[in-house]
């Protein structure tokens, strides 16, 4: 599938983000550059995934920006970015089988009640063979294991043929063979020219895949080439900043 639109430099500018006034991320600045393959690697709680919604635009920044360079709006059309939230947040529980919840990954094109043509048709068969799941498309989704629904979501997200891709912890509990052929998926992506960010904890699986990380613990510890970001110097700064905001929470709890 060829890249329609040139993934734009997604800069984050002194932003803070939080919910209800409680910042969770603060006064991060930098560039995610076109086409980077980018690991955000920090200890639960750190601000990962609240980053990465920011990004998406479902969490509103508490001050700063996330700057797209005026590129979101190109050709009249919203710059596309596909995201895979956490599982846990995934429900997968609603009746509708393999084929066509990877189709709805074409529905901007389409829009919902538009048909399928057989070139979306022949989409749809190619991404689901992509991902290894031929065979599979008229098993409804709540009967597959959760190896098989990660490549579904896969499918699901190389249809939304979108520049930018972020994923949030996509590997979680998934067994060695499929993360495997996933990765094989995103370093695709990534030769495509796409902007790809992961949200990771295999420390290993960065160092070996992702040339880039951002090592978060409520404010940037490091950004940079990933064999630096995930010094053991790095990693302990990450681990202390976090015990310190633990600390602070629990006085607050103990106070209120
Ligand atoms: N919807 C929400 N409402 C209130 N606070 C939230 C919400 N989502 C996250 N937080 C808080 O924001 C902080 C950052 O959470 P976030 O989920 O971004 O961290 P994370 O680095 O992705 O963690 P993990 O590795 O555990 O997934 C945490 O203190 C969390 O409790």
């Amino acid at each position: 599938m060829g890249l329609e639109l040139t993934p734009p430099t997604i800069a984050l500018r002194d932003l803070t983000l939080g919910y209800d006034r409680h910042p969770a991320v603060h006064h991060l600045d930098g560039e995610i550059a076109p086409g980077a393959l980018l690991a955000i690697c920090g200890p639960n709680g750190a601000g990962k995934s609240t980053l990465i919604k920011s990004i998406v635009g479902i969490v509103n920044p508490m001050g700063g920006a996330v700057d797209f360079g005026g590129a979101r709006e190109k050709h009249g059309k919203r710059e596309k970015i596909a995201y895979l939230p956490q599982a846990a947040q995934i429900d997968l529980s609603f009746p509708i089988d393999v084929f066509d919840m990877a189709a709805m990954g074409l529905w901007r094109d389409i829009g919902l009640f538009g048909g399928l043509s057989k070139l979306d048709l022949q989409k749809v068969r190619e991404a689901l063979a992509s991902v290894g799941l031929n065979g599979f498309e008229r098993r409804q989704i709540g009967a597959l294991s959760g190896g098989q629904a990660q490549r579904l979501l896969f499918a699901r997200l190389m249809l939304q043929d979108a520049a930018v891709i972020l994923l949030d912890e996509p590997f979680s509990a998934i067994d060695e063979r499929t993360v495997d052929d996933l990765l094989g998926l995103i370093a695709r992506w990534r030769g495509e020219g796409r902007t790809i960010v992961a949200v990771l904890h295999d420390f290993d699986m960065v160092r070996a895949r992702f040339p880039e990380t951002l090592l978060l613990a409520r404010e940037k510890i490091f950004w940079g080439p990933t064999e630096e970001a995930l010094s053991p110097e790095n990693l302990a700064r990450a681990r202390k900043m976090i015990e310190a905001f633990d600390e602070r929470a629990s006085a607050c709890v103990r106070a209120g």
